[in-house]
């Protein structure tokens, strides 16, 4: 340090030595990047109930992560498609980390009481995530697929082209499939052409498939480490769903659901969804 010129200590002198630019009446500043004022303007509770801003931005939140999900998923489906693997890798391990930034959000939420969620819960009416357009094409491009979950989007033919297209679309599993059979592994007819749409049927012969490239791993390596990164996710997506029903049961019990379900027993129903049958089998057979 030199001792002519010592370094500014007060905080205003700090901002002015380091030169930061302070006037923002010309140029784009990071609240105009970021569109601040539509996001932050996006928080309008409907009770007196103090913890309805938790309610909200715990949800807005999550909406923000699972549009870069999608945005991620989409694109490691196309890479898979199209033989690239590397970018893909990179993508599926990015939505597993997500996923698990998810996971450690309940633990926010997990603060609230339920007498504070009941003072909220009248204001939510028939609303529920089970209505989450975005999650239900993270579940159909993660291969989950059932029509009726397209029902609730049917008042909005826009939003219904949108589910509806991930309804129809090979999911992420599909086109891992469909890599395996272009790697030459037998893969039988059934998997690599199919109705999307149709709920995934585990097979024997796609396990087989599985262990071929697990019992060598450095003559199939990419493959193998595809099946790890379905692994990741899965993972994560179960931990995710469990931290849904075990907060549910904290905050509400065995209340319905405001979205119509049973509640707490409809979440348990969806903890026993396996995506990837195979990839979770073959761990028994190797
Ligand atoms: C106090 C907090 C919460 C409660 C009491 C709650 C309760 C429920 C219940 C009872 C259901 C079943 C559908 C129904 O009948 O309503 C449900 C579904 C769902 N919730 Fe929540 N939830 C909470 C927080 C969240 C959060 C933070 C998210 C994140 C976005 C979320 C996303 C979802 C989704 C996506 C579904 C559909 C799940 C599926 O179909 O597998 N929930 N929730
Ligand atoms: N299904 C919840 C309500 C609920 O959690 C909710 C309502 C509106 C927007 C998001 C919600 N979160 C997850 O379902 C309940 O039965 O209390």
């Amino acid at each position: 340090m030199c001792p002519h010129h010592p370094s500014p200590n007060k905080p205003e002198d700090i901002v002015r030595e380091e030169g930061a630019q302070l006037d923002f009446s010309r140029d784009m500043s990071y609240g105009d990047y970021l569109q601040l004022d539509a996001i932050l303007g996006a928080q309008k509770p409907l009770s007196p109930a103090h913890d309805e801003m938790l309610f909200i931005i715990q949800h807005q939140t999550s909406e923000l992560w699972m549009k870069l999900m999608l945005h991620e998923l989409k694109a490691a489906i196309a890479h898979i498609a199209s033989d690239e693997l590397q970018p893909a890798f990179k993508m599926l391990a990015r939505v597993s980390k997500i996923m698990e930034q998810l996971v450690h959000a309940w633990d926010v939420l997990a603060t609230m009481t339920p007498p504070e969620y009941s003072a909220l819960r009248p204001y939510l009416a028939q609303s529920s995530g089970f209505q989450s357009h975005q999650y239900r094409c993270i579940e159909f491009a993660m291969g989950n697929k059932n029509a009726a979950m397209l029902k609730p989007h049917a008042h909005s033919p826009e939003r219904l082209a949108v589910v509806q297209a991930a309804y129809e679309a090979p999911s992420l599993y599909d086109e891992a499939l469909r890599l395996l059979a272009r790697r030459g592994l037998a893969m039988p007819e059934s998997h690599t052409q199919r109705d999307w749409t149709k709920p995934y049927e585990a097979s024997d012969a796609v396990e087989q498939a599985w262990l071929t490239v697990y019992r060598n791993p450095k003559d199939h390596w990419d493959l193998y480490q595809l099946g790890e990164e379905l692994t990741d996710l899965e993972d994560a997506f179960r931990l995710w769903r469990f931290r849904h029903v075990t907060t549910v049961e904290r905050v509400i019990g065995f209340k319905r659901g405001t979205g119509g379900t049973g509640g707490v027993s409809y979440l348990r129903k969806m903890l026993d969804v396996v995506l990837f049958p195979e990839i979770w089998r073959l761990r028994t057979d190797l």
